[in-house]
């Protein structure tokens, strides 16, 4: 929702294309909508990009030595996969620190476990198990949120002045949290 609010321009899009879909229909968004909204597909896709929930995933450990690209990696190492430094990388994402999901309309990048550029849950036998669950409950509670509602940011704030400065953890947070008031439409 911050990136939306922060980029007016995409959300619109976003919204647009959620209307479009869903004029015909009395219900919400379901699971079998998600589908054909792939710009909503390309938000998601970017905000993990940008803000990883789970920046550094979950700690591993060698099972055996290991090169990898001419790195030797000791059995027994400890090894944090830094997701939100990869989702930024410039030699792999064309200016990286931009909101584009448009990006993601061109490329077959997903976040299964299969494109190592782009593994915000991890990849493996011990990918995050949740995976399913998280990208339904995204696209539908998003996708519902800018279906139904317009935001307003407290205190007159403008949406450029949003502060999307992060708080590094086991999980990322906002360093400022949002604050944005619904308008239903
Ligand atoms: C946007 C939402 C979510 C993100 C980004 C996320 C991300 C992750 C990541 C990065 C890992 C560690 C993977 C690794 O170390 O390679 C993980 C593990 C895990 N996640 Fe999620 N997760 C999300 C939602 C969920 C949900 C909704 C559930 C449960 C309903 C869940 C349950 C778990 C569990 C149980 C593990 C531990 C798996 C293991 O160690 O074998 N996650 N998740």
């Amino acid at each position: 929702m911050a990136e939306l609010i922060h980029n007016p321009d995409k959300l619109e899009i976003a919204r647009a294309e959620v209307i479009k879909l869903m004029e015909n229909k009395k219900s919400m968004i379901q699971e079998a909508d998600i589908p054909q909204l792939p710009y909503l597909q390309a938000v998601i896709k970017e905000t993990l990009r940008l803000h990883p929930p789970v920046p550094f995933l979950i700690p591993h450990q060698a099972i055996h030595d290991v090169q990898i690209q001419g790195f030797m990696v000791p059995k027994n190492a400890q090894i944090l996969c830094n997701v939100w430094a990869m989702g930024r990388d410039p030699k792999v994402w064309l200016h990286p620190e931009k909101f584009m999901p448009e990006r993601f309309l061109e490329v077959k990048i997903d976040y299964r476990g299969q494109d190592f550029e782009l593994i915000p849950f991890g990849s493996g036998r011990r990918i995050c198990p949740g995976l399913n669950m998280a990208h339904r409950m995204l696209h539908i509670m998003i996708g519902s949120l800018i279906q139904k509602f317009d935001w307003k940011l407290e205190g007159n704030m403008k949406a450029q002045d949003i502060d999307m400065d992060e708080k590094f953890a086991l999980t990322l947070q906002m360093n400022v949290p949002l604050k944005a008031t619904p308008f239903k439409i």
